[in-house]
């Protein structure tokens, strides 16, 4: 039997050895080497770990994984969470999987359409909140209390469990040698905290001995992390409206961040933010120079590598790994918002190579 690559790890994840795991073969992403854009970028070396391509197109679905499986092992009987779009989608899916019930919380009018016909048509019970996501996710909370729903969002601990493998397997795909920094995404900050976690258990139990730097990327319009680590500070102000064109990231109260704050710290990290313009440039060069397809807020770590590069912060010579953390599919209307439009010809050899070869 094909053994899930995130449950290859299972004798350090937290559930119970009867509990058959909720799974769908997630994880075991891959690590790939992208020597056109860290020539781009100006760096020696630069790694890009693809959370894309788990089944459901984001980095999710590791702690869906472990997250739906606790949910059936403590016979709990509806799941639900609060979301961006990513978590929903993945919970829909893994509810699906395991026959149970999903309730799921949207910011009405900012999740993009991939996540929601995800939802939908695996059967959640999609609610489209009049408010944002820091709204959605104090409603679906005491939802959960009132109800005994499970709540998935990732203040559930189980959820940064099966995300932390992504350390893990950066660790083993690059021969158990430690990158010198970890770039990602960050907006409820949960993932930035997992990772971390990740790397040191790994260093914790010997397999490694240090820990690479946590670098953490916002979108400038929805920065309450980066304010923080600005100002040397534990813990956050909320953002009260949060905006970018990175919608899954649009989150002005992320409910990680003191942990987040306190991995870059601890890891000699930092956090930083890019513009959405810049966002979208990195989502054009991972396409296009390495054939990697991202949403929006994926290439927000690319953006921030490339910044902070410029910027003279991270060393030209520095060994890197940027996380993309959701496939392009997830948002094809931004695509299509900032790309030029597809040529129109009419159906004859003439027409054709008048488009072909004209510029
Ligand atoms: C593509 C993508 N990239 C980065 C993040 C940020 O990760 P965290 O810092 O761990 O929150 C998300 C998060 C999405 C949700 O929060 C949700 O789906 O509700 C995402 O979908």
């Amino acid at each position: 039997k094909q053994c899930p690559s995130v449950w290859k790890y299972r004798e350090i994840l937290p559930i119970d050895e009867t509990q058959e795991p909720i799974s769908i073969e997630e994880g075991g992403t891959p690590l790939y080497r992208c020597d056109r854009l860290a020539d781009k970028i100006g760096i020696k070396g630069l790694y890009v770990k693809h959370e894309g391509l788990n089944p459901t197109g984001s980095f999710k679905d590791r702690g869906m994984t472990v997250g739906v499986s606790k949910a059936i092992e403590l016979g709990m009987k509806t799941v639900a969470c609060a979301s961006t779009g990513n978590t929903s989608a993945s919970l829909g899916i893994y509810g699906a999987r395991a026959g149970i019930p999903a309730v799921v919380l949207l910011p009405e009018g900012k999740v993009a359409l991939g996540k929601v016909a995800q939802a939908l048509m695996h059967g959640a019970k999609v609610l489209s909140v009049r408010g944002n996501f820091d709204e959605a996710l104090v409603l679906v909370r005491q939802l959960c209390d009132d109800e005994k729903f499970y709540l998935l969002n990732s203040v559930n601990p189980y959820r940064l469990e099966g995300q932390k493998t992504i350390g893990f397997e950066i660790i083993d795909q690059l021969g158990f040698n430690v990158p010198e920094r970890v770039v990602l995404p960050v907006g409820n900050a949960g993932n930035i905290t997992a990772i971390y976690k990740g790397f040191k258990e790994f260093m914790n139990i010997g397999i490694t001995d240090k820990v690479p730097r946590m670098t953490g990327i916002q979108s400038e319009g929805a920065a309450p992390i980066v304010d923080a680590y600005r100002n040397g500070r534990d813990d956050i102000t909320p953002e009260k409206n949060p905006d970018t064109i990175a919608t899954a990231i649009r989150i002005g109260n992320p409910v990680n961040a003191k942990k987040a704050l306190k991995a870059i710290y601890e890891s000699n990290g930092m956090a930083d933010t890019v513009t959405d313009d810049e966002i979208v440039q990195a989502q054009r060069d991972l396409a296009q120079l390495e054939g990697i397809g991202v949403e929006p807020a994926s290439a927000s770590s690319v953006a921030g590598l490339k910044k902070l590069v410029n910027d003279g912060i991270i060393g030209k010579d520095e060994t890197v790994v940027c996380v993309t953390t959701g496939h392009l599919l997830k948002d094809p209307q931004e695509v299509v918002d900032v790309c030029p439009k597809p040529v129109v010809v009419d159906a004859t050899m003439e027409s054709i190579r008048n488009a072909v070869f004209s510029d």
